[in-house]
């Protein structure tokens, strides 16, 4: 862990249901800033859920999420502009190139557009797509639509980076690639995030957290 380490994301008493189901049942969760934080536990246990309440995407049915100490909501826009998400499904917009994807949050931060054009670019490389990066999304393999996701959430230089199983679809060496550029957010201060089924990945992370039963709990594995 880098920088000052205060607290930047705080889950407070989650609750949520899916299905008729009590998905998480009382979910606290401090993310640092600087951390590198693996949130591991079997499928269907309610990683995706839990990051989607994380990231404002959904709201719990009781419960709160704390940025900086407060609501989410009380951010009002400059919410998206604070974190960077990579979830499943991408969210990218087809019809767009991946470097127009990337360029979307800078803009809509109201970041130059030339610069938003030259940070665009350099994320894309990041993840070994600069050669893609006029190609539309709709010509993109699955794999390389997840590395034009992960530039899309770093480009932002994020306060938070929440991933869901952002390797999931690379090759060994895009994995390696992928995930240094993940952690290395941290290094600069931002708070990351990993929801991950891999111990490799989770043996990189500062911390490991464990959830199971609809309760998170710190795992004894990870470094
Ligand atoms: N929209 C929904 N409607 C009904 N049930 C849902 C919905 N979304 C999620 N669930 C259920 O909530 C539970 C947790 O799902 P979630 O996707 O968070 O699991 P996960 O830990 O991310 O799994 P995986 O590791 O397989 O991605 C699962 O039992 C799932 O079926």
């Amino acid at each position: 862990m880098t920088e000052d380490g205060r607290t930047v994301l705080e889950a407070r008493g989650i609750r949520v249901s899916r299905g008729g189901t009590e998905v998480l049942r009382g979910v606290d969760l401090a993310l640092h800033a600087g951390e590198r934080l693996a949130l591991t536990g079997p499928s269907g246990s309610g990683k995706t859920v839990l990051l989607s309440i994380l990231a404002g995407l959904a709201a719990p049915s009781s419960g709160a999420v704390l940025l900086d100490g407060r609501p989410l909501d009380a951010h009002g826009p400059d919410l998206r502009a604070r974190m960077g998400l990579v979830f499943q499904g991408y969210g990218l917009v087809a019809l767009l190139t991946a470097a127009e994807n990337v360029e979307l949050p800078l803009l809509a931060a109201r970041v130059r557009p030339s610069e938003a054009r030259d940070r665009a670019q350099e994320a894309l490389a990041t993840v070994g797509l600069a050669d893609r990066a006029e190609h539309l999304v709709e010509e993109l393999s699955g794999g390389q639509q997840q590395r034009a996701a992960v530039a899309r959430a770093l480009v932002v230089r994020p306060d938070v980076l929440l991933a869901d199983e952002p390797t999931a679809e690379q090759d060994a060496g895009h994995r390696a690639s992928t995930l240094h550029a993940i952690l290395d957010a941290a290094s600069t201060g931002s708070a990351v995030l990993l929801a991950t089924h891999d111990p490799v990945v989770a043996a990189r992370c500062d911390r490991v957290v464990h959830l199971e039963a609809g309760l998170l709990r710190e795992s004894t594995h990870g470094c």
